[in-house]
């Protein structure tokens, strides 16, 4: 079996959802980078912090006390987020953190402390790890390199349908689906300095694929490596 499988690839492709299910099928941990990033964001907006000030986020990121863990509350959460004893699960995943989390991971400072905890997570063994630069950067001699990728209105349908379920859908806070897909095209673009599809990664479009049918994609590459 793989040891270590990476799966990158942009906002509402799939990596997340389809990195939890395969991790529990294989019993392996599971660890969601974006949420590692996100966590940074929220607690540099919470601070107030100029988000252009890439040395002073790189230093919060290095000092905060971010605990990822299993979830202790079943209301959908993959896991629970703390910062300073604080769950901030589901602050993480507002429209004000999606747009601010770009610029405080573009600062190679950031970059650098969440690479280092990310790779000290991976060295205790068989891990599904999730995110943009993992086949590429993070763990370059994982032994299985995924990239999920959708189109853009797809990737945006997903995500809207998932804010409905979430918020209800007469929510006033509920974004527009227009809102939706800019936000994600504007991650897109944010995002391209650091989305490093590996050039060894294999590439599985889930655009007509629903969750069980990318999982048993999946499968068969990992059966391959056996
Ligand atoms: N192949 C798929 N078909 C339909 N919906 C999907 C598929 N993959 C994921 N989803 C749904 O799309 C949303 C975004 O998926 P997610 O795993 O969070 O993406 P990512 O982690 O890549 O941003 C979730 O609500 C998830 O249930
Ligand atoms: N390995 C990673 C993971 C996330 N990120 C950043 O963190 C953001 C949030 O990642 P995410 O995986 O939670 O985003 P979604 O794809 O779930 O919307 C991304 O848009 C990137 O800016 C990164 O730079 N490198």
């Amino acid at each position: 079996m793989p040891g270590r499988i990476a799966i990158d690839g942009p906002a509402g492709a799939g990596k997340s959802t389809v990195g939890e299910h395969l991790a529990r099928r294989l019993g392996y941990l599971y660890c969601d980078t974006g949420a590692m990033y996100r966590a940074v964001a929220w607690l540099a907006l919470h601070r107030g912090m100029d988000l252009n000030n890439g040395a002073a986020l790189g230093e919060l990121a290095e000092k905060a006390d971010i605990v990822i863990s299993k979830p202790q509350i079943a209301d959908g959460r993959q896991y629970t987020v703390t910062v300073h004893g604080r769950d901030i699960t589901w602050d993480i995943r507002t429209s004000q953190v999606g747009r601010a989390v770009s610029t405080v991971a573009g600062h190679p400072e950031v970059r650098r402390v969440l690479i280092q905890q990310q790779r000290a997570i991976a060295s205790k063994g068989q891990i599904v790890m999730v995110g943009r630069d993992i086949g590429s950067i993070v763990l370059p001699d994982a032994e299985l390199k995924l990239y999920l990728t959708a189109s853009l209105h797809e990737r945006a349908r997903r995500r809207y349908a998932e804010m409905v379920e979430r918020m209800g859908e007469h929510n006033p806070a509920l974004p527009s689906f227009e809102e939706v897909m800019q936000d994600v095209e504007k991650r897109d673009q944010d995002d391209q300095a650091n989305m490093r599809p590996a050039p060894d990664a294999i590439i599985v479009d889930t655009d007509h694929l629903n969750i069980e049918q990318v999982l048993d994609t999946i499968c068969q590459y990992v059966e391959e490596k056996v």
